[in-house]
């Protein structure tokens, strides 16, 4: 096999071009660092020659996301090969390091899913913190925290970084400014079900639905409901849930937890089309915090949600600020604290003349 490292820059692929290049038409090889944050993939596709890209002045994250989305172009092909099968899966994550808004940021990411590209990422936002220490990209203390500054679609977040005795051990995700957009929403399912739902921002919209409503735990064995359910309730709720240009990405379905300091959850939500979070969904626990907030149940600066994940995996989420709303509901900035690991670096043959290419998925 024989295929250049250098045949595909993506990110030269994220601007628009007059007459642009389509996909190679011959193989090349695609590196990636995989992390996990809390049971969820992050597969980073880091920049060819390893320099983070300068900024190109005009041009943010956000528009760059917008370009490289649509169905044919070059960078949402590679999005397909490197996220569905043979080399991932329906619920595979990741993210492709780009050029920051300007240089208050360390860089740009342009986060991907089996769909499609998303706007916001908190699982991600986490592993992408501790990806920029280990990989030299922000210089870190050995002892103490450090701040990663990540321009993403829905703005600049922050990755902040805390260090023992050399080690990155968790980071905090601090969001864009999130806040409740409606509550109380009434939902119809396919066969007749009357639910109710809130809906809240956090970077990305997201609706939340009781569990014990939809008769189900949140639990691993459930999952295939999960699935069937978040795709029911997404359509029920429909144009409700679209801000921000965006349609609803996420549907909560959360359950109450037992005893235990503040507010203490267990949830699984269910993002795109039919995928199924694994970690507590950093950016949904920053909506979730900023609807607690709304509803009396948290306040800014004192108390926290414990949010644990499908797999019991766990996030804290405080409300740290105020923020101008731009809804009638109150607006705070988010702050969700987990942990990363490394799971390997991979080496990806994408050659397009496989007969799977670009790939495929069975949801
Ligand atoms: O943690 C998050 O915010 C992301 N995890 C998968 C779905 C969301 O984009």
């Amino acid at each position: 096999m024989t295929a250049s490292t250098n045949a595909f820059d993506p990110i030269a692929f994220a601007v628009p071009r007059e007459g642009a290049p389509g996909f190679p038409s011959t193989p090349f090889w695609v590196p990636t660092h995989d992390y996990h944050t809390a049971g969820e993939p992050f597969r980073i596709v880091p920049p060819v020659d390893g320099a983070i890209p300068a900024p190109t002045p005009g041009l943010t994250v956000r528009a760059r996301r917008d370009i490289v989305a649509a169905p044919t172009h070059p960078v949402n092909t590679l999005r397909i090969a490197l996220c569905q099968e043979p080399r991932g899966h329906a619920d595979m994550y990741g993210g492709l390091i780009t050029a920051p808004n300007d240089a208050g940021a360390h860089f740009g990411v342009l986060f991907f899913h089996k769909d499609g590209f998303s706007t916001a990422c908190g699982h991600g936002t986490i592993a992408l913190g501790f990806w920029a220490v280990e990989r030299g990209i922000v210089p870190a203390p050995g002892d103490g925290t450090v701040d990663v500054r990540i321009d993403v679609p829905s703005g600049r977040v922050t990755a902040r970084v805390t260090m023992s005795a050399g080690k990155a051990v968790s980071a905090d995700f601090v969001n864009v400014p999130s806040y409740a957009l409606a509550t109380d929403l009434p939902v119809t399912l396919p066969d007749g079900r009357e639910l109710r739902a809130d809906i809240a921002w956090g970077g990305a919209a997201y609706a939340y639905v009781h569990a014990p409503d939809v008769g189900l735990a949140v639990e691993p064995r459930n999952h295939d409901a999960f699935v069937r359910l978040g795709r029911e309730v997404k359509a029920a709720v429909g144009d409700r849930g679209r801000w921000d240009g965006y349609e609803l990405y996420g549907v909560s379905f959360v359950d109450a937890l037992e005893g235990g300091e503040g507010v203490r959850e267990r949830n699984v939500v269910v993002y795109g089309d039919g995928n199924v979070d694994r970690s507590p969904t950093g950016s949904s626990t920053a909506a979730r915090v900023a609807l607690l907030v709304a509803k009396g149940q948290l306040a800014v600066g004192s108390g926290s949600l414990e949010n644990q994940s499908i797999i019991a995996t766990r996030f804290i989420g405080v409300a740290d600020a105020t923020a101008p709303s731009p809804t009638a509901f109150p607006a705070v900035i988010p702050r969700v604290t987990g942990t990363a690991a490394l799971v390997g670096e991979c080496r990806w043959y994408i050659d397009p003349q496989d007969e799977t290419f670009p790939g495929f998925t069975f949801r």
